[in-house]
Formats: structure tokens, sequence, C-alpha cells
């Protein structure tokens, strides 16, 4: 079949509009019915590698009708300090959703912090609890960047059960979820990392390929199979040939997207839909806690009945 090099693009933006429109309409009744969502966002010290992260959440929320409150922090703050102005917002009922932006400075352990985050306030989906859940199959709020690399592959049309899928990388809020969802959805996954001995022999075997390293042009072209779906979740920063800053994924795309039957760019893959992930997770949040109020406040049925 004689694609067009439009076509073999795996473009982020309108899927990512699709679930923003939808999320829309859920806020807008759930603000009318008297619970407005809103996202608070944690970033400690320098912020450089979030800064466009956090002004798109900013941005998209606005879009969908969602609070969106940004808490500053200095990078001198302690695990404790922080820990309490997360159990503050797990309190505050004006709070729908709480994320923590990455990395934090090397002496606040990560791993607390999430977990110090209710887990019916984890929009990010990454609380032991809501790890556990998608190891459970239960998917419905799963890590932002996991669910939207799984989405655009959905986008091929391809049939997952069965599927050989390679992962390249196995960090704790990339690769690793990806890996669960496509477990979940039928898909027989290989994971590979920094010890596995050779990357190339087994990404050439996949039918379709998550990148999630963090290094510019890992993936070239004889790494790939031809016809097999390349998903690039890579977003470095690097100084192009004009001497300008620009974002690159983790695959080698111009080489790449001459093999590969579908290829994400970078920009405007993933990333775009990462937002839009967490901002249907916030609504997944919000929901999940209306169900508690109403099951712990609802009129019960004896009062009813008077
Ligand atoms: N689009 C989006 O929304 C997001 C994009 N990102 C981007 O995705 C990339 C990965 O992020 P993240 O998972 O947080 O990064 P981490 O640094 O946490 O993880 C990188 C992973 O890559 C593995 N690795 C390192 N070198 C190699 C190699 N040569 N071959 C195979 N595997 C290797 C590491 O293995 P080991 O642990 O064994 O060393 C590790 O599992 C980054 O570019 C980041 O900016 C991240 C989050 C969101
Ligand atoms: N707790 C946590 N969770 C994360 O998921 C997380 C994080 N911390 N820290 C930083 C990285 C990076 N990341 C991005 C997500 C989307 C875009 C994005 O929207 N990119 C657009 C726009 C690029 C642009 O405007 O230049 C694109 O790729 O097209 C970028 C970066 C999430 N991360």
């Amino acid at each position: 079949m004689t694609r067009t090099d439009d076509s073999r693009y795996l473009k982020g933006g309108p899927v990512a509009q699709r679930i923003i429109a939808s999320v829309r309409e859920d806020a807008a009744i759930a603000t009318a019915e008297g619970f407005p969502p809103k996202l608070v966002s944690i970033t400690v010290g320098d912020t450089d590698a979030v800064d466009v992260y956090v002004r798109n959440q900013r941005a998209k929320a606005a879009l969908a009708g969602i609070g969106f409150e940004e808490r500053r922090f200095a990078a001198d703050i302690t695990a404790g300090e922080l820990e309490a102005a997360i159990h503050g917002l797990n309190a505050d009922p004006r709070v729908t959703g709480i994320i923590i932006q990455r990395p934090v400075p090397t002496h606040i352990p990560i791993k607390t912090l999430q977990a110090a985050v209710h887990p019916l306030k984890d929009v990010e989906g990454m609380h032991p609890a809501s790890i556990g859940n998608i190891v459970y199959n239960q998917l419905d709020l799963a890590p932002c960047t996991a669910a939207a690399s799984v989405e655009l592959l959905k986008e091929t049309g391809l049939d997952l059960q069965g599927l050989e899928v390679v992962v390249v990388g196995h960090s704790e809020i990339v690769g690793k979820p990806i890996a669960f969802l496509l477990m979940s959805e039928g898909a027989t996954v290989t994971v590979c990392h920094h010890m596995t001995r050779s990357v190339a022999a087994h990404a050439r075997r996949a039918d379709a390929l998550f990148v999630a390293v963090g290094k510019p042009r890992l993936i070239k072209a004889d790494m790939v199979k031809p016809g097999a779906a390349v998903i690039d979740i890579g977003i470095n920063s690097e100084i192009g040939p004009d001497g300008e800053t620009r974002i690159v994924g983790d695959v080698d795309t111009d080489s790449v997207k001459e093999v590969a039957s579908w290829i994400t760019p970078v920009p405007g893959g993933v990333g775009p839909l990462t937002v839009a992930i967490l901002l249907r997770n916030t609504m997944v949040a919000l929901n999940r806690q209306r169900a508690l109020y109403r099951a712990s406040y609802g009129v019960p049925d004896q009062i009813a009945a008077e």
C-alpha cells in the first residue's frame, strides 16, 4: 500500500481535542450540580523540565472548564513540609486532583510524595493503589503518559490481541504502566531497559514499538520492523542546526518513517494527548468522589420513605 508521509503520522492533537470536548461537557454538568472540578499542580525547585507540561495543563484545563492552580515550592523545602501541604490539599473539598510534577529535588523521595496524595485525588495514577488497579485490569484511571501512548496505538486500528509489542524503557511513570495496560489488552509484551543485551534484536520483532528512554535518536530505521507502529514518548530538548532549542523524541523520525507504517511525531504526538488524559482522569476522580459523597450523605431509604 502506498501511503503519503502525512498519513504515517499518528497525531495526538485530534484525539486530544475529542477527549477535551467530552471532558468539557462533563465538567460543565458537574459544575452546574455544585461540584466544580479543580486541579492543583505542585512544582518543587527549578522547573525547566516541566514548564511546557504545566503551561499546557493550564491552557487545556481552561478550555475544558477545569480550575487550575499552580503551587510552587522552593528547592530547599523539606519532604515533611511538602507532605503537610499535600495533606492539606487532600482534606480540601474544593480540590479534585493533585499532580506532583517530576522531577523533584533529590533530597525529596518522590514515592513518599506520590503515596501522600489521597488515592481518590490521584489524577496521575501514580499512587501504589492506582498502580495496583491497572495490574488488576481496572483501567479507567491510568498514568497519563502510558494511557496516552496506548490510546495512540489504538488509533492505528491494529488488533491488540496477540500483537507483538516491545517497550523500551521501564520507568514507573511510563514504561511499566504501558506494559501493564498492553497486557490487559491482550498484547504479548517484551520490556527492554539498559541491561537488555540487544534492544535492536527485540525492537526488530515488534509490530508496535514504544520508546520511553530520554535519548534522542536512540531508535534508528534498522531497529524497526517494516510496517510497524512506532510510539515515540521521548521529550528531549536539544540545540538544532540553526542554534535554536528544539524538542525531539527518542526516535530518529526522518529515517524510521520510511520503514514504519505509523509513527508519532514529536512534538505533536503523545505530549498533547498526555495533557488531555490528565483532564479526563480529573473527571474520573471527581465522579469517584461524588459517589463517595452520595453514599455518605445521600438520603437514606428510611428517611426518604417518611
Ligand atoms: N510525553 C509525555 O507525556 C512524557 C514524556 N516523557 C519523556 O519520556 C522519556 C522517558 O521518561 P522517563 O520514563 O520518565 O525516564 P527515566 O529516566 O525514568 O527512565 C528511562 C528508562 O530508559 C531505560 N534506558 C536507559 N538507557 C537505555 C538504553 N540505552 N536502552 C534501553 N533502555 C534504556 C532506563 O533503564 P534503567 O532504569 O534500567 O536504567 C529507564 O527504564 C523522557 O524523554 C521524558 O522526557 C516522560 C514523561 C511524560
Ligand atoms: N508527574 C509528572 N508527570 C508527567 O507526565 C511529566 C512530569 N511529571 N514531568 C515532565 C514530563 C514531561 N511531560 C510532558 C507532557 C506533555 C508535553 C506536551 O504537551 N508537549 C507538546 C507541546 C510541546 C510544545 O509546546 O513545545 C507536544 O509534544 O506536542 C510535554 C511534556 C510530562 N511529564
